[in-house]
C-alpha cells in the first residue's frame, strides 16, 4: 500500500471538555492571587487604615487589567500604536512591562542589538515554560551559544529539498481532506489544517519511516495542544506556585514524554546506525548533522531541539493556513483567477520546482496581513539594562516588541488598509488588471522580509521555515482550488478570536467544502 495512504486518522478535538477546565482553573488562579495580593499588601503598609485601602484597590486594578490582558490585549496594543506616533511606548503585560517601537530607527536597534543583550529564547521561555512543558528542555537564554545548526537545516537543507517532497506531500493533502471529508463536506478548518500540516511536517521532519506510527504521531499532534493550555495555566498561576503546579502539569502532560522518547528512539538509532545504505533526507537527520561538533550533544538534547521547532513549526502554519482558507471563502471573488494560474504553465511550474505562483503568492501574503497570528513581534527580553537610540532605556528584565498587528493596518504603509486585495503585493503585470491597491515599495513576495514587513520577524532573527509555510500553504490550496468549491459553513458569525496577543481561528468555525463542478 501507498505509504502516504496509511497515516493515522486523528482522534477528535474536544474544545469544550478543554474550555471549561480552562475557566475553573481561571477561576481559582485569580482567587489565589487576590488572597495572596491581599495578604502581601496588608503586610507591607506603613500606615494604617487609609494607605492599605488605596494600595489594595490599586492592587486589585492592577491585578484585573492583568487578568483580564488575555481578552483585552490586541485592543490594548492597537490602541496603544495608534498614539505612539513612531515615539516608543512602555505598556505592563502579564509577563512584564514591553517597551513597543514602530519606527525604523528603533526596530533597527533591535536588530542590532547583541544577543547577550536582548533575548528573543529568554522572552520565549517566559511564555511557553519549557521545563514544564517539553518535558523538562531548558534552554539557554542566550540564542547561538550551542550554535544555530537548525537555521541551516531549515533555512537551506529544508528549503532545497522542498520539491523532492512534492508527491508525497500531494498524497498527504488527497488522503486527509478524503478522510476528513467522508461523512460530511463541512469541516471544522482548523482541525482540517492542523491534521494536514501535522502529516506534511512529520513527513518533512521524520521521514516515512515514521509517519505511520499512530501513537507517535497521535503524541506529536496533541504535545502542541499541551504546549499550549500547560503554559497558558502556568502563566496564569502566581509565581509562588509555579514550581509546584508546573511539576503537576509536567507529570499530567505525558504525551510530551511519548514525543520525546520516539524522537530519541529516532535518533538513537540513526547515530548507531550511521553507515546504513537508506540516507535520510529529513529534519531530524540535518539536526544530527548539524548539531556541535566540538561538545556533540546527546540524542536527548537533538530531540529537546526538534521539539522546539516542531512546536514553532505546526501551530503558527496550522493557524495561518487556516485564516488563508477562511479568507478565499469569504471573498470567493478570488476563487476563479487563482484557479486559473494553478491550471496554467505557473501550475506546473510549481509542481516541479515548489515555488512560484505569483498571484497566489500575493493572496496568501495579504491573508496574513488580514489576519496576522501574533500582533507583536521581535519579542525581546533585556539580559542587561537596554538603551535605544533616542535615550529610552529598557529595564533589565523588561521586554521589547514590535506592534505588527496595527502596522499591517497602518494606511501610511498599507494604502486602503481595511480593505482586502488579494493581489496588492504582485506585479499589476502579472494581475492583468489594474489593481485597486499599490503598494508603494513594488511587488513582492510572501517570504520576502523587508523593512516594513515583519510578519516573519526582523533583522538577524527571521524565520528560516518561511520557505516550507509558503510550499505547505501553496499546495494546500491548489488541492482546494482544484477539488472543491469552499464557502463558509455559517455566514455573518465572527470567524476569529483574540487570546493575549494572538488572533485565533473561533472554536468550531466551519467551511463547506462542496465537490467541484467540472
Ligand atoms: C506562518 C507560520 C510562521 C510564522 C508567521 C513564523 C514567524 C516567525 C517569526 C516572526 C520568527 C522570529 C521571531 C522573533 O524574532 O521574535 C520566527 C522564527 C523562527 N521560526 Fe518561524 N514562523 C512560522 C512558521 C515556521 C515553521 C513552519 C518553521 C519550521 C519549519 C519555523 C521555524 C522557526 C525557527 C526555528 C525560528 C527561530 C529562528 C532563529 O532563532 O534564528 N517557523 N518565525
Amino acid at each position: 500500500m501507498d505509504p502516504f495512504l496509511r497515516l493515522s486518522p486523528l482522534r477528535a478535538y474536544t474544545p469544550h471538555i478543554l474550555e471549561s477546565k480552562i475557566i475553573t482553573m481561571i477561576a481559582s488562579v485569580l482567587f489565589l492571587s487576590l488572597v495572596l495580593g491581599a495578604v502581601f499588601v496588608s503586610r507591607s503598609s506603613k500606615t494604617w487604615p487609609t494607605s492599605i485601602i488605596y494600595r489594595l484597590k490599586r492592587y486589585i486594578k492592577e491585578e484585573w487589567d492583568m487578568f483580564i490582558y488575555p481578552i483585552t490585549a490586541n485592543k490594548r496594543i492597537r490602541k496603544a500604536y495608534a498614539g505612539m506616533k513612531g515615539k516608543p511606548l512602555r505598556m505592563n503585560s502579564p509577563e512584564s512591562w514591553i517597551t513597543l517601537v514602530s519606527s525604523p530607527e528603533l526596530i533597527k536597534d533591535i536588530k542590532n542589538a547583541s544577543n547577550d543583550q536582548l533575548s528573543l529564547h529568554a522572552a520565549a521561555k517566559e511564555i511557553l515554560k519549557p521545563e514544564y512543558t517539553m518535558n523538562g528542555f531548558n534552554w539557554h537564554d542566550q540564542r547561538g551559544i550551542e550554535g544555530i545548526g537548525f537555521v541551516r537545516t531549515l533555512r537551506t537543507l529544508l528549503t532545497t529539498h522542498l520539491p523532492k517532497l512534492t508527491p508525497g506531500v500531494r498524497a498527504i493533502i488527497d488522503r486527509t481532506f478524503a478522510d476528513e471529508l467522508k461523512n460530511s463536506r463541512s469541516t471544522n478548518v482548523l482541525t482540517l489544517s492542523k491534521k494536514v500540516v501535522t502529516k506534511i511536517s512529520a513527513y518533512a521532519f521524520f521521514g516515512l519511516d515514521y509517519v505511520d506510527n499512530n501513537e507517535f504521531i497521535e503524541a506529536a499532534y496533541y504535545y502542541n495542544e499541551d504546549v499550549l493550555y500547560g503554559s497558558e495555566f502556568l502563566r496564569m498561576t502566581p509565581r509562588l506556585l509555579r514550581p509546584v503546579v508546573g511539576l503537576l502539569i509536567s507529570k499530567s502532560l505525558t504525551r510530551q514524554r511519548v514525543f520525546f522518547e520516539g524522537l530519541v528512539g529516532i535518533i538513537e538509532s540513526r547515530m548507531n546506525n550511521p553507515n546504513t545504505i537508506k540516507k535520510h533526507n529529513d529534519v531530524i537527520q540535518w539536526i544530527i548533522d548539524t548539531s556541535p561538533k566540538s561538545k556533540p550533544w546527546s540524542p536527548g538534547r537533538m530531540a529537546f531541539e526538534v521539539m522546539a521547532i516542531w512546536f514553532g513549526s505546526v501551530q503558527g502554519l496550522a493557524t495561518t493556513l487556516t485564516f488563508a482558507i477562511f479568507s478565499l471563502c469569504e471573498h470567493p471573488e478570488y476563487i476563479a483567477p487563482l484557479r486559473e494560474e494553478v491550471e496554467g504553465a505557473a501550475g506546473d511550474e510549481f509542481l516541479i520546482n515548489g515555488e512560484g505562483l505569483p498571484l497566489m503568492d500575493s493572496f496568501l501574503k495579504e491573508c496574513s496581513r488580514w489576519t496576522p497570528v501574533e500582533s507583536v513581534t521581535a519579542r525581546r527580553c533585556a539580559l542587561k539594562d537596554f538603551t535605544f537610540s533616542d535615550g529610552t532605556i529598557v529595564s533589565k528584565g523588561e521586554w521589547v516588541g514590535i506592534p505588527v498587528g496595527p502596522m499591517l493596518r497602518d494606511e501610511t504603509k498599507y494604502p486602503r488598509p481595511d480593505l482586502f486585495d488579494g493581489f496588492r503585493f504582485a506585479d499589476p503585470a502579472v494581475v492583468g488588471r489594474e489593481s485597486s491597491v499599490v503598494q508603494p515599495e513594488g511587488p513582492s513576495k510572501f517570504t520576502d522580509i523587508s523593512e516594513t514587513w515583519h510578519v516573519w520577524g526582523t533583522g538577524k532573527l527571521t524565520c528560516p521555515g518561511r520557505f516550507f509555510v509558503s510550499y505547505v500553504m501553496k499546495h494546500v490550496m491548489y488541492h482546494i482550488l482544484d477539488t472543491c468549491e469552499p464557502e463558509m459553513a455559517e455566514k455573518r458569525r465572527k470567524y476569529t478570536i483574540n487570546w493575549r496577543t494572538l488572533t485565533l481561528p473561533g472554536p468550531g468555525v466551519k467551511a463547506t467544502f462542496n465537490e467541484r463542478a467540472r
